[in-house]
């Protein structure tokens, strides 16, 4: 299928995510090898749970049916360009490619505006408008040293 074929049923979950009270106006999509294998839609307000942005939704179908936390060969199509968060859970996912319709630009003009996030992250830890406070403890590498020992981990 073209790729905006898979782009407009993105932007239609995203407007019958609207149309339906479940959450914010955003859907996407992981097609692999020409198939759905994953769909999501920003259910934030519904599930009460702020992670639930339509990418991050996607991934997780995805992940969860594909059996695997690497997104080999898929393409995420979403109807929004990905907030910090998600660009995030992206980059651990590994999707081959990112296609997006709206611009960050386009979704700031109707209250989410993530520009905020991407200033705090360059900001030193005390100048965050939420404190980032070290607590330093002894044994604070332990899982750290437990992991580089551990023989069978498996590396993401
Ligand atoms: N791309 C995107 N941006 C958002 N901003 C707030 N929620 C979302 C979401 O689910 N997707």
């Amino acid at each position: 299928m073209e790729r905006e074929t898979w782009m407009g049923q993105a932007v239609q979950i995203a407007f019958e995510n609207v149309r339906d009270k479940v959450g914010g106006p955003f859907g996407a999509l992981v097609v692999k090898d020409g198939q759905v294998v994953g769909r999501g839609r920003n259910e934030v307000t519904t599930s009460n749970d702020p992670t639930a942005h339509a990418e991050i939704q996607a991934i997780r179908e995805a992940c969860r049916h594909l059996e695997t936390f690497q997104l080999n060969d898929c393409d995420l199509y979403t109807s929004c360009e990905p907030c910090p968060m998600c660009l995030g859970a992206i980059y651990w996912a590994r999707p081959r490619n990112v296609y997006y319709a709206c611009t960050k630009e386009d979704a700031a003009h109707v209250g989410f505006d993530d520009q905020f996030i991407y200033e705090q992250i360059v900001l030193p830890h005390e100048e965050r408008s939420i404190p980032f406070q070290r607590i330093d403890l002894a044994n604070k590498r332990s899982p750290f040293e437990a992991w580089s020992q551990s023989l069978d981990r498996i590396e993401y």
